[in-house]
């Protein structure tokens, strides 16, 4: 790999370099030296493309006569333009040095003066990973072969190898966030020729066809992906309520919300009585059960994760959980029904209603022993917090697993599969994994790697707010905050420091009483703790800490648990506030 800093210039492969040098016509310019790594080495390759383009722009040569790259010629062009090209070249890398780092909505795929343009034809050329990978956003052309791998969308991105992304991400609308600009741009080694920008294919409107199921949402929730839907309340709301409100109840959605279909299927193996039901003849069919529990996004917190070091995915806050009544029958009997028998089976496929661009539908999995087992509560669930299911939340049937990860409770549920594998889907084989720092994208096999289920101990401070400033006439500050951990594991105890973690002042806990091993709700807690004098005019750390059942504490510190999906951030909460002068 080839790094700029100093140009922000980035070329990821050598057979990139090549390409480039090719589209340019720059056959005689060695590939040897661009691996050097020095910047001046590099700028005066660049110089070679504004004097090339210069002198053929004087002959009038339409660009199909090879320049003489000879040394005495290069020489000559670099003197003739050397002046002019200074004082050209430091504003547009400098203007476009700021959209490299930090592109925005407006700066991401616009024009960078320090780069080359590239024909389509020549983007086109490049599809696969012997060609390399190339494509276009906006007026952008970017190199994304060794991101394949790591894409959190998985092959996905494919679809549009050698094309624009611009049509893909009008309905995959999760990718415009000033987090995906900016990975975006380090994968820059372009622009689109100006002639072929125009015949970049617009939206065909299909999008807005897909997304026309949309229910109104409370506008108190702050929105990290309009389309598709994803939000959290602001945390300070969260501790007002041992039952989250539905309508400040997170919403992680990966797709557009679908019509609302009231049929839920049953097959597979060992299906001896295929089942296709409505809510209402499952309620008169099973027994019907409330259950209290928490739901988490595996991304819940992933931004002070990316504060640590840089992720990939929405930059959660701390809200992305909820504690909700949940009304419906169990899967265990429903499966009962359908005549699976442990044994039979390794795991249960729920599909959504919910469905990509090319109709493919959102489908995670869970494991047949959870799945069968009635002291887990699994369910089928038609009811939250005692109303039929928000358009949000799943109407008007969806998945209940307690204790695991929310990728796995699948929303708008259309189809139960019981089955000998794993879902094929690429949320179950390659997203919702952590793969440690030695995983080796290029080489190593990410289905291979465990899906997650059950979340780990949690808990986060809720008030103050991170960033906040106290009362001047307070000598205390109130602490309060939730605490979860999935398996059914209750919490023990969480602990609050207002010192730097130097001491530790156990909270007081709210908890609904639920039998051991099935500890699905939440754990709200509070504690009031004197503001050291020391700290007045000055900021204060408060931070928490949990203990689960089974004495699984948290970690300390992000260093240890980071991963690039930023995936089960439980490191120790601590959030800083500012502590006026008292009056
Ligand atoms: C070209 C550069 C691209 C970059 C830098 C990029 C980046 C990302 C990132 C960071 C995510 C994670 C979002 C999250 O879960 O919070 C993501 C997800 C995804 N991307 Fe891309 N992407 C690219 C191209 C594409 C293309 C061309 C497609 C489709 C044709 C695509 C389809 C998807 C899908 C389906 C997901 C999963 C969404 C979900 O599960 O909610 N991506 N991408």
């Amino acid at each position: 790999m080839l790094r700029v800093t100093g140009t922000r210039l980035m070329v990821t492969r050598l057979s990139t370099v090549a390409s480039v040098a090719r589209t340019l016509q720059w056959q005689r310019v060695s590939v040897n030296v661009w691996t050097t790594r020095s910047e001046c080495c590099v700028t005066r390759q660049w110089t070679r493309c504004y004097a090339t383009a210069i002198r053929q722009q004087r002959r009038g040569s339409c660009g199909s006569r090879r320049p003489d790259l000879g040394l005495r010629s290069r020489w000559r062009s670099a003197l003739a333009v050397g002046t002019a090209f200074g004082i050209f070249a430091y504003f547009a890398l400098r203007r476009s040095h700021r959209a490299a780092e930090s592109p925005d909505g407006a700066t991401a795929g616009s024009r960078r003066d320090d780069l080359p343009d590239i024909r389509r034809k020549d983007i086109e050329r490049h599809k696969d990973a012997s060609t390399g990978v190339w494509m276009t956003y906006r007026d952008g052309v970017y190199d994304v072969t060794d991101f394949v791998a790591e894409h959190p969308g998985n092959k996905k991105i494919l679809l549009a190898a050698g094309g624009a992304v611009d049509g893909f991400w009008d309905f995959y609308a999760i990718h415009h966030t000033p987090h995906v600009y900016r990975q975006l741009e380090e994968l820059r080694i372009g622009n689109l020729h100006p002639e072929d920008a125009a015949q970049t294919p617009a939206s065909n409107g299909s999008s807005s066809k897909a997304f026309s199921h949309e229910p109104r949402r409370a506008p108190v929730l702050q929105v990290h992906s309009a389309r598709p839907f994803n939000a959290e309340p602001p945390s300070e709301l969260l501790v007002d309520d041992f039952i989250t409100p539905t309508t400040l109840f997170f919403v992680r959605n990966h797709l557009p919300v679908p019509a609302m279909v009231d049929s839920v299927t049953v097959d597979g193996v060992g299906v001896h009585r295929p089942v296709n039901m409505s809510v209402s003849e499952m309620k008169t069919r099973f027994e019907v059960i409330t259950v209290t529990t928490a739901m988490q996004c595996a991304g819940n917190r992933r931004r002070e994760m990316d504060d640590f070091r840089s992720v990939k995915g929405l930059q959660w806050g701390s809200a992305a959980i909820g504690n909700a009544e949940w009304t419906g029958v169990r899967l265990s009997d429903v499966l009962a029904y359908a005549g699976v028998r442990e044994g039979d089976i390794e795991h249960v496929i729920f599909q959504g209603g919910d469905s990509d661009a090319e109709g493919t539908p959102y489908e995670a999995s869970i494991p047949a022993a959870i799945a069968l087992d009635p002291h887990r509560d699994v369910l089928l669930a038609f009811e939250m917090n005692g109303e039929p299911l928000a358009e949000d939340h799943g109407a008007p049937c969806r998945v209940i697993v307690p204790g695991f990860i929310g990728a796995r409770q699948v929303k708008w549920l259309r189809r139960i599969t019981a089955s000998r594998a794993v879902s094929e889907s690429h949320w179950q084989r390659a997203d919702y994994k952590i793969v440690p720092d030695s995983f080796n994208w290029a080489h190593d096999d990410i289905s291979e790697v465990m899906p997650i289920y059950e979340y780990p101990v949690q808990s986060a401070i809720c008030e103050p707010a991170n960033g906040s400033s106290l009362d001047a006439d307070e000598d205390t500050v109130v602490v309060r905050g939730y605490s979860w951990s999935g398996g059914g594991r209750g919490i023990l105890g969480v602990d609050v420091s207002v010192d730097e973690g130097v001491t530790w002042r156990a909270a007081r806990l709210t908890q609904t009483p639920q039998g051991v091993g099935r500890q699905w709700a939440w754990t709200l807690f509070d504690v009031e703790a004197a503001i050291p004098s020391d700290r007045r005019g000055g900021r204060l750390d408060v931070m928490c800490r949990a203990v689960d059942t089974a004495h699984n504490s948290q970690p300390g510190d992000i260093a240890a648990i980071w991963n690039q999906r930023g995936l089960l951030h439980n490191a120790c909460h601590r959030v800083t506030v500012h502590v006026p002068e008292s009056h």
